[in-house]
């Protein structure tokens, strides 16, 4: 049979370490077979690998070491070796390091067995000290799930003898819970919400592609509240039904519970789900129940795309444009063009869902290369809000205040009428600048090149690069005059201080991602304004991502100037998304919706293209300027970051890169740089920019792997590869 190995043989094993390549081992005893989830011996240490071929040769093979063990895991399948290896290609990563992401999961190879867990008892206990009420808070969070001490102890962050006491006061119950259990079932033949109008032939459309089977990739592009999801979930409905796994990406699956609400009405249970907040016990659970086919239906953050599935028959990405599909930091790789690449490999269809597509997917819809689904109106009676600029040049606001006359009267209006309104403002924290009214000395961060963010609510200053925080100083850290530093601009937490004095009765939430301790808490806060719970809503971008409010009928953008500036190649492309989904959460229901969009530049053509709604028309001048300049997606670029604490190294290094262009030159590529990022220094390392053009066609990759490979790289200088790249800092 292929991919046995028997005892003695020598195989290629590839680990989680970071040593570049396969490293040889002989088969232990029993043998063992291609994808083997094992242990191997490396150096003093036992580490994770997987049996990926055989001997690599070029070692002493009288050294070679027998593999520790085979772990009791479902092997890694053919197709998730490919996916991994050609993943790695595509994003010049490392092959331990796309390893990783495919095992994220905590003892995997352990037998299946019961653990010690914690939940929620019926008692109350007689003596409720604020220790126990939060054990009793946190395991209340977790509805009935099932939380291990340690966890419970981080998250309430008491002593393991505050649970024991609960425990004995029948509080809590303490008990050993087999690993593990199956998913329940999801019935795709329950009855969900009927399709309508343009719903059914696009419901119907992608029905048939699932049934079909075999690769496709479909844009589903509808306009905000048009019924994306329920017609996206009748083609998992048919992947179900043809007993193979769906996974749906959502941009903030933590935050919103309506999601899963709504798949459990569809389906009488709710999907698995994987994120960053789901508990270790949980993690290890999904990924095995994933890899033995016994979770059906997966709702993920990008990461999900590595599980282990058996037999995947559908991937959608929901909101496909939203950016946090582009992971920034270590393996720096996009989960909507992974999922096509896993799709490709799996042979099943991916459904790209948006209102606002990205230029990339709506390009490959032109060219034919994806199906495209349009969805005109909204759902029922739902009609699309009306859109308006308010030019801010005739407003006079004194510089403390952000809402107009305009806004604010429509607020009132609205809030008179018992509906809501949205005040949207891309900004966390109270003042993205502290300045010293005595000389004018910003204060920035001491590691980073970037002023240092107020945040009120924590009492602190921010650096939003690196996370520091320093108390606001009472006198100038230049020139030492005291009782002069002063705010400049607005965040969130400043603009709801002029909501409370504006509009005093009204009950106002501010939503951003900062002011929640946990993800938990703030996807409570949303279901809860959902529900009525405020009258005035200030919200950063979470807002914008395809959250329903059904009272919301008014939504006013504070400064939809904001993503204009900068030279960014996607600033107008971004600018039209975020300014149409956040208008896009208003006048969902029965009420008509208004957005009303302060500006100081209303006659700018993307402002105008906001406002006039003709999105073929926008899209097709932005395709227009994007083919002329040769810029993606008509053309590939790849940015180079440089960084080191030492500055001349970093130049230099980037400068002889450039110089030594020849690997560049043959595919007829150019490079640009090196100059320094527009965040010229984070934690202390200063940051250098190179930026690589090719045509569509060029073997761009190869060139890249080849051009770097020239230098030997000093031991403190990073250099990372962004391909594709979304960001530009
Ligand atoms: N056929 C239907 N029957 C009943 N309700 C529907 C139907 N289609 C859509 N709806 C309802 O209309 C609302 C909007 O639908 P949905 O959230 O799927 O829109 P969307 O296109 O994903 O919007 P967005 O892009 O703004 O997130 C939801 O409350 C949904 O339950
Ligand atoms: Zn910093």
């Amino acid at each position: 049979m292929t991919g046995q190995f028997a005892e003695g043989a020598l195989v290629g094993v590839l680990t989680t370490q970071p040593l570049g390549r396969v490293l040889d081992y002989r088969a232990p005893e029993g043998g063992c077979a291609l994808g083997d989830f094992v242990e191997v011996p490396l150096g003093p240490r036992r580490v994770l690998g997987v049996v990926w071929g055989g001997p690599q040769g070029g070692f002493d093979p009288a050294k070679c070491r027998p593999i520790g063990r085979v772990l009791d895991a479902p092997p890694m399948r053919d197709e998730m070796r490919a996916f991994l290896a050609r993943a790695a290609d595509y994003t010049l990563t490392p092959l331990p390091a796309m390893l990783r992401l495919a095992t994220r999961a905590p003892g995997l190879g352990d037998p299946p067995a019961t653990r010690r867990v914690y939940r929620l008892g019926g008692d109350v206990p007689a003596r409720a000290t604020e220790a126990r009420l939060r054990v009793l808070d946190v395991l209340r969070a977790y509805g009935g799930a099932a939380v291990t001490l340690a966890e419970l102890l981080a998250e309430a962050g008491v002593g393991a003898s505050v649970v024991k006491g609960l425990v004995k006061t029948g509080a809590v119950v303490e008990e050993d819970a087999p690993r593990d259990l199956p998913y329940p079932p999801l019935n795709p033949d329950r009855q969900g919400p009927r399709l309508m109008g343009d719903q059914v032939m696009a419901g119907d459309a992608l029905v048939a592609a699932v049934a079909m089977g075999g690769y496709g990739t479909t844009l589903l592009k509808g306009v905000t509240g048009s019924g994306k999801t329920e017609v996206y979930l009748e083609a998992v409905a048919e992947c179900l039904r043809q007993g193979r796994q769906a996974l749906v990406l959502l941009p903030e699956i933590a935050l919103t519970a309506e999601f899963l609400e709504r798949v459990e009405v569809r389906f009488g249970a709710r999907p698995a789900e994987w994120h960053s907040g789901v508990t270790m016990t949980e993690r290890r659970r999904l990924w095995q129940m994933v890899a033995a086919g016994q979770a059906g239906f997966v709702a993920g953050a990008r990461s999900a795309l590595f599980l282990p599935f058996r037999d995947l028959g559908l991937v959608v990405v929901d909101e496909e444009h939203d950016t946090s599909y582009k992971q920034e930091e270590g393996v720096l790789y996009h989960a909507r063009d992974m999922a096509v690449l896993r799709a490709a490999i799996a042979g099943c269809q991916v459904i790209l869902a948006s209102a606002t597509p990205s230029l990339e997917s709506w390009a490959n819809a032109e060219a034919g290369k994806y199906t495209r689904l349009d969805l005109g109106a909204r759902f029922g009676v739902a009609e699309l809000p009306d859109m308006r600029a308010i030019d801010m040049r005739g407003e006079k606001l004194p510089s403390d205040r952000w809402i107009s006359e305009p806004l604010a009267r429509a607020v009132d209006a609205r809030v008179a009428a018992g509906e809501q309104a949205l005040l949207f403002l891309n900004r966390r924290g109270y003042a993205p600048v502290t300045i010293c009214r005595a000389c004018g000395h910003q204060v920035g961060c001491d590691d980073c090149d970037a002023r240092m963010v107020e945040h009120r609510f924590l009492k602190r200053l921010v650096c939003h690069q690196c996370g520091a925080t320093k108390p606001m100083p009472l006198a100038c850290p230049s020139c030492k005059v005291e009782g002069r530093m002063a705010p400049v601009g607005p965040g969130v937490e400043r603009l709801a201080e002029e909501v409370a004095a504006r509009f005093p009765t009204a009950r106002v939430a501010v939503l951003s991602s900062d002011l929640f301790g946990s993800a938990r808490a703030l996807k409570e806060q949303i279901g809860a304004i959902a529900a009525g719970g405020a009258d005035i809503i200030i919200g950063t971008q979470i807002v914008a991502k395809g959250h329903n409010f059904p009272l919301l009928t008014l939504v006013g953008v504070i400064d939809a100037d904001l993503g204009l500036q900068g030279s960014d190649l996607r600033a107008a492309e971004r600018t039209f998304q975020l300014m149409r989904q956040v208008a896009g959460r208003a006048g969902r229901r029965d009420k008509p919706g208004v957005a009303l969009l302060q500006s100081y530049q209303p006659e700018h053509p993307v402002i105008r293209a906001i406002l006039g709604g003709d999105e073929e028309a926008f899209w097709r001048a932005e395709a227009d300027e994007r083919r002329i300049a040769g810029v993606p997606p008509y053309g590939r670029m790849a940015g180079i970051i440089l960084s080191s604490p030492d500055v001349a190294q970093v130049f230099d290094f980037g400068a002889e890169l450039a110089r030594r262009d020849g690997p560049l030159r043959r595919i007829g590529a150019q490079v640009f740089g090196p100059a320094p990022a527009p965040i010229a220094r984070v934690r202390g390392r200063h940051r250098v920019r190179l930026l690589v053009k090719a045509d569509k066609g060029a073997p761009l990759q190869a060139a890249l792997a080849e051009w770097v490979a020239q230098l030997k790289q000093p031991a403190n200088l990073r250099l990372a590869i962004d391909i594709d790249p979304q960001s530009f800092l």
